[in-house]
């Protein structure tokens, strides 16, 4: 894997930029271990647990029973002696549900593939999926030509709506962009999974997700991550940041696997590939996040965690007026190390895909 995490400060006036890499470290909230305030009915406990979790559904496929590590270090107990879930732990959850479904599906395969319209029509959607994949993020593409042709083309046609979900708030027509639009996409998003595509790139997903066991969970969970994105611009701290994160990209990690597979001959059970996956994203946000810190700033918008900024005795006037200073040298190498750690945990999973499917991930 490709992943090397070297990063230049300028001393002139931009923050910096930086590209990804690996290096181990044991669990990102290690790092970040103080939480801005303790809320007034809230007690924050240490949870650097370990948890054995028996995973409904996967009985005689993988090992069943894993140990999950969850990687909160905190969760906080309400004065009624609730707890209340940090981001890791309920994106963990949909880790297990997606897992628990894989295993499921695998064991009693969905009926034949509906094919909508007819069948030359699809192969062109298809390979128009793959053209506009070529067109935005050529290295990958080229990477997705090593998976077989079945694979490929379902990964362009994931790759394609989530780059058409990223335009809505990220493209040209982004100011025009409301949380009712993200309604419609969304209402689009649950016909194409109901077999009722609007245009025919939607025939292609729909396709995709008729052969391949994806859920369309992970796929809702971005459209959330956009509504998100329209109504937040700045991040109290990484828990917050966390969701946004898992929402944006590590949800295309849970989409991608149930097409890319995992080898026959793995050992990892589904849950660890599936986290490796989240890990996988959530890295690739967190650099591109540090990577566009000035770009982002331009915008009126802060994805730094803002705890953390404070801890470094950082503010958001800082960030506007982009100096390198000492504090900031200090506040991105905390950073790195935690995008560099999730890279690590990323790397691990990637061996236990399917070996045609290894390469991509290595050009991501
Ligand atoms: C086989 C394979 C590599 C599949 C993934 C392909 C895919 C479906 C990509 C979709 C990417 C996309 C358009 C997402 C929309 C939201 C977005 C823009 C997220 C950011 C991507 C960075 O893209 P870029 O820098 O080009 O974006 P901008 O120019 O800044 O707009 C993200 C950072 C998310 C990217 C997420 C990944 C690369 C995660 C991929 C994880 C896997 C494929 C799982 C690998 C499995 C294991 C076990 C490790």
């Amino acid at each position: 894997m490709s992943l090397k995490l070297l990063w230049f400060v300028s001393s002139q006036s931009n923050l910096g930029f930086l590209h990804h890499g690996n290096r181990s470290l044991p669990c990102p909230n290690l790092l970040f271990q103080h939480r801005a305030g303790k809320g007034k009915n809230q007690r924050w406990k240490p949870h650097f647990c370990s948890l054995r979790t028996h995973v409904p559904g996967s009985e005689g496929l993988r090992r069943s029973k894993v140990k999950v590590t969850v990687m909160s270090t905190m969760a906080a107990t309400s004065s009624a002696g609730e707890i209340a879930m940090s981001s890791e732990e309920k994106v963990y959850n949909v880790v297990l549900k997606q897992a628990a479904l894989v295993n499921k599906q695998l064991r009693s395969p969905r009926g034949d593939v509906v094919v909508p319209g007819d069948l030359s029509l699809l192969n062109e959607a298809y390979d128009r999926c793959g053209e506009i994949c070529a067109e935005y993020a050529k290295t990958f593409y080229l990477g997705t030509l090593l998976m077989t042709p079945e694979r490929r083309r379902a990964i362009w046609a994931i790759y394609v709506w989530c780059r058409r979900t990223d335009e809505l708030v990220d493209g040209p027509n982004a100011p025009h962009i409301t949380p009712t639009a993200l309604d419609r996409w969304e209402a689009r998003l649950e016909d194409l999974f109901n077999g009722r595509p609007f245009d025919m790139l939607d025939a292609a997903l729909a396709n995709t997700v008729n052969k391949f066991p994806v859920n369309i969970q992970p796929f809702k969970d971005m459209i959330e991550g956009m509504r998100m994105d329209l109504r937040k611009s700045r991040y109290k701290n990484f828990d917050e940041l966390y969701l946004y994160c898992y929402y944006v990209a590590g949800t295309v990690g849970l989409m991608s696997v149930p097409v890319m597979g995992i080898a026959p001959e793995s050992l990892a059970s589904t849950e660890s590939v599936y986290n490796a996956a989240l890990a996988l994203g959530i890295a690739n946000q967190l650099t591109n996040i540090l990577r566009d810190v000035g770009e982002d700033a331009q915008r009126g918008r802060i994805y730094l965690p803002q705890d953390e900024l404070a801890q470094e005795g950082l503010s958001d006037e800082d960030i506007f007026s982009g100096k390198v200073t000492d504090k900031w040298r200090n506040f991105m190498k905390k950073q790195i190390k935690r995008a560099r750690m999730l890279f690590h945990e990323a790397e691990k999973g990637v061996k236990e895909l399917n070996a045609s499917s290894r390469w991509p991930c290595l050009n991501c």
